[in-house]
């Protein structure tokens, strides 16, 4: 485990050089190790850049992650071929995007189950996806099937905002006995996506992921659920906002998702709203850059050294200094909150700002792993008085996400090539320290 950015902190890593007292109990000398555990539509990102009639010529709605019957994917597909519009065949998938960008942050496993190709040809799709993932991303457990992966044929329209067509193939065959459920059950986190569960009666996603929660919740682990696209989360408000009840430990939505989710077109309102539900929020607003909202307990919250914020919720983020809690751990739970503008106001310029969530997420989830990493590692360190969720700050985790997105923006890709830097060194003062 990689840790997720500088720290002042005393309680630094590595922890290889820990407590001289708690070696000579536990005289460990590898690290125990962590892993998170994530389930995916494994497909592969088609890139194409698009004019508004192409998407009107195929009734493809804006915004929108469709699925399209393979007829329909062909003949999009062979258009996009002929006018030499495909600029890319890479691994997609939110939570694989996910898994990939986490294990590339942590240099740590994680673990993905989904379905693959059981016969893999060089230069086919599922080999694309293949060469796309991180080595540290564990795919033994990927269920084999007769069939191809899916496609997500991505279309960027002049003004930057994707669509997506969805040719689903093998993707939501995924069965319960595919997956594991110690792994799970051991993980810092499962992570899932609002896209499982619209897979059709017959097909056997939805219920596999239903079963993976229910022993992730049995065991603690928490749930960590991206929204996917706001027409999702609309075709179920009521639904949704019961599972999150029900299942959910984090919420990662943007801001339409967000207004769909909770009827609040203000991130700030709407997380105040699925705080109700659940106990930490993520929720990315595009040229606005990011909030996150959790738990704190009275006795642990820490008072921001910032500038007080004027808001929907005035001075929210007094207690941004403070490290997110469930709401269970808390013996008075208090509502804090912190928003961050993009990192350097953002990248000069944007061709697209797919995965840029996503990448903001995978950051959040390296701290939370981080924290898991500590915990089984140090378990005397005062760090682990009280429970928390994650090992830094909501100030520090939004910086490191916003961070991360700017780099998924820079790298014209929803994976990223390469972790952040060590040290940056130019922007110390004028951002890190801050
Ligand atoms: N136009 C922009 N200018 C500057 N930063 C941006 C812009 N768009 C996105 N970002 C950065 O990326 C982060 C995530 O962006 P956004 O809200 O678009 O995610 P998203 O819609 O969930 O993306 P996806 O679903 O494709 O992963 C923002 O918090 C911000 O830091
Ligand atoms: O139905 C779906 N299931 C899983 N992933 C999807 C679906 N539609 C789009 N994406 C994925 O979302 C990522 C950006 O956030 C894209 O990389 C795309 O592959």
């Amino acid at each position: 485990m990689k840790f997720p950015g500088q720290r002042k902190s005393k309680h630094f890593f590595p922890v290889e050089s820990r407590d001289p007292l708690l070696s000579e109990i536990s005289p460990l000398n590898k690290p125990i190790a962590s892993h998170i555990c994530g389930i995916d539509q494994v497909l592969v990102d088609i890139e194409a850049h698009v004019p508004e009639s192409f998407l009107e010529k195929y009734a493809l709605s804006k915004g929108h992650s469709m699925l399209i019957e393979p007829e329909k994917a062909a003949a999009i597909y062979a258009e996009l071929t002929a006018h030499n519009l495909i600029v890319s065949e890479f691994a997609g998938g939110t939570i694989g995007n996910t898994l990939h960008n986490y294990s590339v942050l942590s240099d740590d496993r994680s673990v993905l189950f989904g379905v693959m190709n059981e016969t893999i040809r060089v230069g086919s799709s599922s080999y694309r996806y293949l060469c796309n993932t991180s080595s540290k991303v564990d795919l033994n457990y990927l269920q084999p099937a007769p069939g191809s992966i899916g496609q997500c044929i991505t279309l960027i329209a002049p003004d930057g905002e994707r669509s997506f067509a969805i040719n689903k193939g093998v993707m939501d065959l995924l069965d319960v006995s595919h997956l594991d459920k110690t792994l799970i059950q051991t993980g810092s986190a499962l992570v899932i996506s609002a896209y499982l569960v619209r897979c059709e009666e017959h097909e056997p996603m939805k219920d596999t992921t239903m079963q993976a929660v229910a022993w992730a919740k049995e065991a603690g682990v928490p749930v960590v659920l991206t929204m996917g696209t706001k027409f999702i989360v609309e075709d179920r408000k009521e639904w949704w906002q019961q599972f999150i009840r029900d299942y959910v430990t984090v919420v990662a939505m943007n801001e339409d998702e967000a207004l769909a989710l909770t009827g609040h077109g203000d991130p700030l309102l709407a997380c105040e709203q699925v705080l109700e539900w659940t106990d930490m929020v993520l929720c990315t607003a595009g040229p606005v850059g990011l909030y996150l909202a959790s738990f704190a307990d009275e006795e642990q919250k820490r008072e921001t050294s910032r500038q007080l914020l004027p808001g929907a919720l005035p001075e929210f983020n007094r207690f941004e200094f403070s490290r997110p809690m469930r709401r269970n751990d808390c013996a008075e739970p208090i509502k804090v909150y912190t928003h961050i503008s993009p990192y350097m106001g953002g990248p000069d310029r944007i061709k697209n700002t797919n995965g840029a969530g996503d990448g903001a997420l995978a950051a959040l989830l390296h701290d939370m792993a981080a924290n898991d990493y500590h915990r089984l590692n140090v378990p005397g360190s005062s760090k682990h008085a009280a429970r928390f969720l994650a090992y830094s700050s909501l100030s520090q985790v939004s910086k490191y996400a916003n961070r991360v997105s700017y780099e998924v923006l820079v790298q014209h890709s929803p994976r990223l090539s390469r972790g952040l830097p060590e040290r940056e060194d130019s922007l110390e003062e004028v951002y890190w320290d801050q």
